[in-house]
């Protein structure tokens, strides 16, 4: 009989709610949720996957929690989904659960994102993963995905750690990521992976929410656009290399077909936007560069127009 998995999954958003969906098709796998603002929603109606991939699915935890001290449990497995803001004080959240057994896995965009884990938690395997999965929560509980889907996971080495375990954990997750039926691929270097992802969300997601567009409405909204977003993607490749990750500027043709080929998209932060506005949030550096931009595309059509 094979043993049963502890899972738990932070950061129980769009992403977070598609991996948990994921996670719940595994036999061995016994999952425990934290739930922020959607806790009530998920611990009465559990969580609702209607995915153009996959179909609708309702996923029930084996637990629901608000806090991860309140499963009062060890666990195998980590899941952080959460927004990478704040990294610093999740550590301190997961003490309580984390044990010398622990792998820590994190689906997030970004990079540097496993320093703080690191620092708290030396004893503990971590696997970073760069995910393309394109999801949203409109609703507590309920998230749509779209046919979006693709995973890179590797290994954040630790120096201390024999690789032999490491490989193991890894090979332990990867199985249950199978089992689950999603797609990946294990990299050898998943920094290289991350850079390229950060390369594409420095573009995709900054000028979908500055402009509220999508990427094909942005692409065809001028000429400037296209040679623009290839600058903006060249200053974050040339940031990269600095840092001493191996990405080339071929990777540009690379993500300009991938996005020449999706439909048009908008994006998680544009997402965030749209809900700072409905939830009453403040964002005035936003609200302030969204004005200033609009007054300048005033400015240009009265130029344009005044022209001959
Ligand atoms: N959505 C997408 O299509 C994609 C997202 N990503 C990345 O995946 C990650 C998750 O994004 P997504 O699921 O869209 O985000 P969501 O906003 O949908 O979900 C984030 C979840 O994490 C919780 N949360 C947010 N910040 C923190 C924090 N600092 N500490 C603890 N919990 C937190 C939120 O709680 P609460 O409900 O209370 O706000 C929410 O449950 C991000 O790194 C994002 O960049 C990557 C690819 C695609
Ligand atoms: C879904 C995808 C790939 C779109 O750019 C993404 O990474 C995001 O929205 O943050």
């Amino acid at each position: 009989m094979s043993q049963q998995l502890e899972v738990i999954l932070y950061g129980l958003g769009a992403i977070g709610s598609f991996y948990a969906f994921i996670l719940s098709r595994c036999k061995g796998v016994r999952l425990t949720v934290v739930a922020r603002s959607n806790f009530d929603a998920v611990s009465v109606n559990g969580l609702k996957i209607i995915s153009q991939n996959h179909g609708e699915h309702v996923v029930r935890p084996y637990k629901v929690v608000r806090t991860p001290a309140e499963a009062d449990l060890k666990f195998d497995y980590i899941v952080c989904a959460h927004k990478a803001i704040d990294q610093d004080t999740v550590p301190e959240q997961l003490k309580p659960v984390v044990a010398e057994k622990t792998t820590i896995v994190l689906i997030q965009n970004g990079v540097g994102n496993e320093d703080p884990f690191r620092a708290a938690f030396p004893q503990c395997t971590i696997l970073s993963c760069v995910t393309w999965v394109g999801a949203i929560q409109h609703s507590p509980g309920i998230i749509n995905h779209t046919k979006s889907e693709d995973m890179q996971i590797g290994l954040f080495p630790s120096p201390d750690i024999d690789h032999t375990i490491e490989k193991q954990k890894l090979d332990g997750f990867v199985s249950l990521l199978t089992e689950g039926q999603t797609v990946f691929q294990v990299v050898e270097n998943i920094q290289i992976q991350r850079w390229e992802k950060v390369v594409w969300n420095a573009a995709w997601n900054s000028i979908t929410t500055l402009t509220m567009l999508d990427t094909q409405m942005w692409l065809k909204s001028s000429s400037n656009a296209m040679p623009m977003t290839r600058r903006l993607m060249a200053e974050v490749i040339d940031v990269a290399q600095k840092c001493g990750v191996p990405i080339e500027y071929e990777l540009i043709d690379r993500l300009i077909d991938k996005i020449l080929d999706m439909p048009g998209i908008g994006s998680s932060m544009q997402t965030d936007f749209r809900k700072g506005r409905e939830h009453n949030v403040s964002i005035p550096t936003l609200e302030a560069i969204y004005t200033l931009l609009l007054g300048v595309n005033r400015r240009l059509e009265s130029a344009r127009s005044a022209s001959p």
